[in-house]
């Protein structure tokens, strides 16, 4: 770590044993503030956050949390190029559970993604992200409590991972020089102008994911599994994503084939099926009951993940973890974006990353402080107290400012 990060003189680090969590009753836990309305967002999060676990604890226990930065902040604070600064890395690295704020990731040029830099550089390769409703939000769907599923997104590969050369370059040239003349591709067009994107999909980066999904079916009760893919079309990658999950399924899990398979189940009862993705996209709108743990590439679990949330009110409300089940690893995320024309402006809806800090509550352990932000949020919601998103389509509804959402949120724990 350097200078610039300031270690709390309170506080101990998580640590893991066995594939066990060691959560001190004051573990120090880093954080990134976030761009946009990061910032808003994370003043409200942290106060919801340490009100649940003074609540619940009385003071026994405490989240001693520590800045760290990215994005515009690590600018300012370390000089302008640099965007993603080792400590950070470390930070998150040696603490093993941390939060961040969304990033700005400028489209066509610019940087790459600092949060998909951030997963890959620390081997987050499950980004689980809950779907479920809150009673009361507005929804477009006519049953949206229907809707209870939660992706296990593959994170570190597939064409997400950036491996990209754009056109006019030396290197978008010699690899249309390659596919043409080494490796007999013909049949598709290829003019000058052509940029080239790779789709990197490993056995072990699909069978790490598909396994997490499985156990934690398993381990909460789940109905089914679907394997979410276009495979039809990207065979040896997306296709094999499905071959591979349903052979560890048989191999590790003793599932067996139904009618003769694809579809198999597990001794418990849980199936294990896959849809393509295109069919998939209509079946959360008009059959989502049929749904339940979903695992899935890169760029599917992307926008599957905005639209499901869009089913459940929005991607105000959609939390999200980045995780290593191995190394014990952990970055608690928002799905949504820096939403920037809302920043500084005291509006946006702040559920998201406070209910990535109930997720994170959890994985420490600390369930009653976790119940309290979904108990606060529950009611905050149904006395209609919401900010601006939830506001415009709900009738009877107070508009309230990001803090003052998190005020009532407090109150109602
Ligand atoms: N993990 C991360 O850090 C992520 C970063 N990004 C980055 O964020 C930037 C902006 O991306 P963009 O595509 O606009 O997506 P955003 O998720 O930032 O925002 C899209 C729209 O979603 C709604 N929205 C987003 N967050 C909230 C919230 N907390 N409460 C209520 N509504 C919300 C707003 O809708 P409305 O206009 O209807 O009010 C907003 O205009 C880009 O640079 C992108 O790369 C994007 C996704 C994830
Ligand atoms: O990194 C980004 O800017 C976008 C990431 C994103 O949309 C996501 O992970 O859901
Ligand atoms: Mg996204």
């Amino acid at each position: 770590m350097d200078d610039k990060i300031k270690i709390p003189t309170q506080g101990e680090k998580i640590t893991l044993t066995d594939g066990k969590l060691n959560v001190p009753d004051q573990p120090i836990i880093p954080f990134v503030e976030g761009d946009g309305t990061g910032p808003d967002i994370w003043r409200a999060s942290v106060r919801v956050l340490d009100a649940a676990v003074e609540k619940a604890y009385g003071g026994k226990r405490k989240i001693e949390w520590l800045e760290v930065y990215a994005g515009e902040k690590a600018n300012e604070v370390y000089g302008e190029t640099i965007w993603l600064p080792q400590g950070t890395i470390d930070a998150f690295g040696e603490y093993l559970v941390g939060i961040k704020g969304p990033l700005t990731t400028p489209v066509g040029g610019g940087i790459r993604s600092i949060n998909v830099a951030l997963r890959q550089e620390l081997d987050l390769y499950a980004c689980v992200r809950p779907v479920k409703y809150f009673d009361g939000v507005p929804s477009p769907m006519k049953q949206p409590e229907l809707v209870d599923m939660t992706i296990f997104r593959e994170n570190t590969e597939d064409i997400y991972a950036g491996i990209e050369y754009k056109a006019g370059t030396p290197e978008a040239a010699k690899m249309r020089d390659f596919l043409i003349n080494e490796m007999g591709v013909s049949k598709i067009r290829f003019p000058d102008s052509s940029s080239f994107g790779v789709k990197p999909v490993s056995k072990e980066g699909s069978e790490r994911l598909i396994r997490a999904a499985i156990q934690y079916a398993i381990d909460n009760g789940r109905k089914s599994v679907s394997l979410v893919h276009k495979g039809n079309i990207m065979k040896f990658t997306e296709g094999a994503f499905r071959d591979w999950g349903y052979e560890l399924a048989k191999r590790e899990f003793g599932a067996t084939e139904i009618d003769g398979g694809p579809w198999c189940q597990l001794p418990g009862g849980i199936i294990i099926k896959d849809i393509i993705a295109d069919n998939f996209l209509q079946q959360i709108l008009l059959r989502p009951a049929d749904y339940d743990v979903i695992a899935t590439l890169n760029l599917n679990g992307d926008y599957l993940s905005d639209a499901l949330a869009a089913q459940v009110g929005g991607i105000g409300i959609a939390p999200g973890a980045n995780i290593n089940y191995l190394t014990g690893h952990a970055v608690f995320e928002a799905t949504h974006g820096t939403a920037p024309k809302y920043a500084g402006k005291d509006v946006i809806n702040p559920s998201s990353v406070i209910l990535s800090g109930e997720m994170l509550l959890r994985h420490l352990g600390w369930n009653e402080a976790a119940d309290l932000v979904v108990a606060g949020l529950d009611k905050t919601i149904s006395q209609k107290n919401v900010t601006y998103d939830f506001a415009r389509a709900m009738p009877g509804a107070t508009e309230v400012k990001t803090s003052e959402f998190a005020d009532h949120i407090i109150a109602n724990m």
